[in-house]
């Protein structure tokens, strides 16, 4: 019986081992840092460091600000290497590879097309370029023993006027890899409903999205995410607990719109590091994840950017173990929230949770 053995602590290896889904995670935030030094010359930009520790270093201390304006400074550099389609397709394949050998099984990652064509590239190409670059990844991870799918979502930056474009750049390319759009970047002053033209145009399409909203803005942004655009999930949502009480006797209060997330079961894409560094939160131990999943909303767990935070799935994990004294069972819970919540088609999703995740939780279990 594997049951009883995955309420027990997971160490560190067994997470590492386990299958993660990963719903929200940025390209241009998982470089390598010696991927960023190695590029940084030929596309003629100067970098803050000049070793990979320091580099790596240097990100993770300036993301660290408590600002989500300042946290996003950062992508300048990752960004200034990522404007020709060999780059492009390097950062993708070893994103890829570095998934892979984190235990992710599935991924969603995204990154703004509008923000990579000044060396010359059209939208299609770096969509193009991309998509070639998780190809040879996931050929590079199926050789090594570590299946991996990775399909793309297309970002429009939130302070600039290309949502629409993007929106269609991702219907073009739906039967092509990319599975969904989001809105990122600056919240506090750029709400969703300035991208509403984007957001109806996909539903008319029967397309999906998320919105990156309640990170750095509080329930209004969460509010017109769903109400008024129609977002199939939330970028971290974390400020939904603005709208939930919890009385002396620790019995928790549900206001509309926090019932309304809940009852419609929909995912939470939270990303609890980049939300410390941002001053979403305030640390892990106290981070909503915890008090949302006792209530039973539709949790996932996240990396984020991967660079700026120095993570993976397995040290967000870990950190939530160490938090929260999380089980195999609570890990395996979040991990098939999350692959439940995938844009990708409901008959694959079903494949991977019942040949892929549960097998592999049972065998983990068994061997605890
Ligand atoms: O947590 C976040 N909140 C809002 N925007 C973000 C976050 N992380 C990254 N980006 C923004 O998304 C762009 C495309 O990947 C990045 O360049 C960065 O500006
Ligand atoms: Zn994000």
């Amino acid at each position: 019986m594997s049951e009883p053995t995955t309420r027990a602590t997971p160490t560190r290896d067994q997470v590492h081992r386990a299958p993660k889904v990963l719903l929200h995670d940025h390209l241009d935030g998982g470089l390598r840092p010696q991927t960023v030094l190695d590029l940084a010359p030929g596309a003629g930009h100067a970098l803050p460091a000049d070793d990979a520790e320091s580099l790596g270093r240097w990100f993770e201390e300036s993301a660290n600000s408590g600002s989500l304006e300042r946290y996003l400074e950062t992508f300048d550099h990752p960004v200034a290497v990522m404007q020709s389609a060999e780059n492009l397709r390097r950062v993708a394949q070893e994103c890829v590879e570095d998934l892979a050998e984190d235990g992710v099984v599935y991924a969603e990652v995204r990154y703004a097309p509008e923000q990579h064509l000044e060396g010359g590239l059209s939208l299609e190409q770096v969509v193009e370029a991309v998509g070639a670059g998780f190809a040879a990844g996931e050929e590079a991870a199926r050789a090594s023993g570590e299946p991996i799918i990775v399909r793309q979502l297309l970002t429009a930056m939130r302070h600039q006027a290309r949502s629409r474009e993007i929106a269609e750049l991702v219907v073009r390319y739906r039967d092509r890899g990319v599975l969904g759009f989001d809105i990122a970047g600056a919240e506090a002053g750029f709400p969703p409903t300035r991208h509403l033209d984007a957001f109806e145009y996909l539903q008319r399409e029967n397309a999906h999205f998320t919105i990156h909203a309640g990170e750095a803005f509080g329930l209004p942004s969460i509010w017109q995410a769903i109400q008024w655009c129609g977002a199939d999930r939330l970028g971290h949502g974390v400020r939904i607990i603005d709208d939930i009480t919890v009385g002396p006797d620790g019995k928790a209060t549900l206001g509309r719109l926090a019932s309304y997330v809940r009852d419609k079961r929909i995912p939470l894409e939270m990303c609890p590091r980049s939300n410390v560094q941002t001053g979403a939160a305030a640390s892990i131990a106290e981070h909503p994840i915890g008090l949302l999943k006792d209530l039973g909303f539709r949790v996932t767990v996240n990396t984020d950017n991967r660079l700026m935070s120095g993570t993976s799935m397995t040290e967000e994990m870990v950190g939530l173990v160490e938090a929260f004294g999380y089980s195999l069972a609570d890990l395996r819970w979040f991990t098939i929230n999350a692959m439940k919540s995938a844009f990708l088609p409901f008959d694959e999703r079903l494949k991977i949770i019942d040949h892929v995740i549960k097998p592999a939780y049972a065998v983990l279990g068994a061997m605890s």
